[in-house]
C-alpha cells in the first residue's frame, strides 16, 4: 500500500481524540512540537530496577517520562532490558524496584511477532481483544471492519492468517490493538522481521496512524534511521543492566515525509545516536 488507507468515516472521532498540542502542529513537516512540555505524563518509569529470580539486574534506575502524544523510540545494545521495559509497563512483570505510573485499562502493545491466532481469520483475530473485553458482537464487528480499513487490509477479513505476507500480518496484529483506542501504545520491534521497503512502507503508515489517533508512543528499535524517523524523542540504552544514557530530541515535525531519510539534518542526528549507541555498547 503506497499510502495508508483512511476511513474517512472514523475520522472526525479520530481527530477528536488527538492531543491539543499535536493536532496544532504544523503538517509541512517542519517545526518542533514545542508545547509537548505543557501535556500531562502519560507513561512515567521512576527509577525502576528489575532482577530476575535467577540474579540477573536487567535494569537500574531507569527514570523516563512520557508526555501524552509525544511519540519516543528506544535503542540500546541488544539484552539491555528494552523488551523487559515495556513489560513491566504492561504489567506483565512486576519491576523489582521503582514505580511505574501509566492507564492500563488503555494500553495498547504491539510484538515484533504479530502474534496472529491461526485458526482465525483477520476478522476474527481483529475482534479478539474485543470479544476478551465483552464487546457486544455488532460493536465489536464494526470497529473491526473500521480498524482494518484503517490500516488497508480491507477485502482480506476472511483471509486466514497463512495467506498474509509479514507486513500484512503486522497490519492486522496493529488493527487488533488499534481496535480498543489505546492511549499510550507500545511496540516491541514491531517491523524488525520485515524487509526494508515494506518497514518504510509500515512505518510512514504507523506515522499516520499516530497522528490521527493521537496515542502515546513507546517504540523499541534497533533500526537508529527508524527511530529518528519515528519519533520525536530517542532514547538510548546503556548495556545491561539498563539505564538511560542519553534522550535525543528529533526537530522535526509530523507527519514525515519519506525524504526526510535523506536529509542532512536527519543524516547527523542518525550520526549522533549512533556514536552514542556504540559508547554505550563498549561501556
Ligand atoms: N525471565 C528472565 N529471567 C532471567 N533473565 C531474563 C529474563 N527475561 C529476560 N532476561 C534477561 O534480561 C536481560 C534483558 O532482556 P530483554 O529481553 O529485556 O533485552 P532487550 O534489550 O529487549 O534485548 P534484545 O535487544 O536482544 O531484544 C537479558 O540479559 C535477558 O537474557
Amino acid at each position: 500500500m503506497a499510502s495508508p488507507a483512511i476511513d474517512k468515516k472514523g475520522e472526525q472521532a479520530q481527530m477528536e481524540n488527538q492531543p491539543a498540542a499535536l493536532s496544532a502542529q504544523g503538517t509541512s513537516g517542519q517545526g518542533t512540537d514545542n508545547r509537548a512540555a505543557e501535556r500531562p505524563v502519560a507513561l512515567a518509569f521512576d527509577n525502576v530496577g528489575m532482577q530476575f529470580p535467577d540474579g540477573t539486574i536487567a535494569l537500574e534506575n531507569v527514570t523516563l517520562h512520557i508526555r501524552q502524544g509525544e511519540f519516543v523510540s528506544v535503542v540500546g545494545p541488544s539484552g539491555c532490558g528494552k523488551s523487559t521495559l515495556l513489560k513491566i509497563a504492561s504489567g506483565l512483570v512486576p519491576q523489582t524496584s521503582g514505580t511505574v505510573s501509566v492507564d492500563r485499562n488503555n494500553l495498547g502493545y504491539t510484538f515484533q511477532d504479530a502474534t496472529l491466532l491461526p485458526w482465525r481469520k483477520v476478522l476474527g483475530n481483529v475482534e479478539l481483544l474485543m470479544e476478551l473485553r465483552g464487546y457486544p458482537a455488532a460493536e465489536r464487528r464494526r470497529i473491526a471492519m473500521e480498524q482494518i480499513a484503517l490500516v488497508g487490509l480491507s477485502g482480506f477479513e476472511n483471509h486466514y492468517p497463512k495467506r498474509l505476507s509479514g507486513g500484512m500480518k503486522m497490519r492486522a496484529s496493529l488493527a487488533r490493538s488499534l481496535a480498543l483506542n489505546p492511549s499510550v501504545f507500545m511496540f516491541d520491534e514491531p517491523f524488525g522481521a520485515l524487509d526494508e521497503i515494506t518497514r518504510e512502507r509500515l512505518n510512514d503508515e504507523l506515522i499516520s496512524l499516530y497522528v490521527r489517533k493521537g496515542f502515546t508512543g513507546l517504540f523499541i528499535t534497533h533500526s537508529i534511521p527508524e527511530a529518528v524517523y519515528m519519533s520525536s524523542k530517542v532514547v538510548v540504552m546503556s548495556r545491561r543492566p539498563g539505564r538511560i544514557l542519553k534522550t535525543f530530541d528529533v526537530p522535526f515535525g509530523f507527519p514525515r515525509s519519506p525524504e526526510l531519510r535523506y536529509d542532512a539534518a536527519f543524516s547527523a542526528l542518525c550520526g549522533e545516536i549512533s556514536i552514542s549507541l556504540r559508547q554505550a555498547i563498549e561501556g
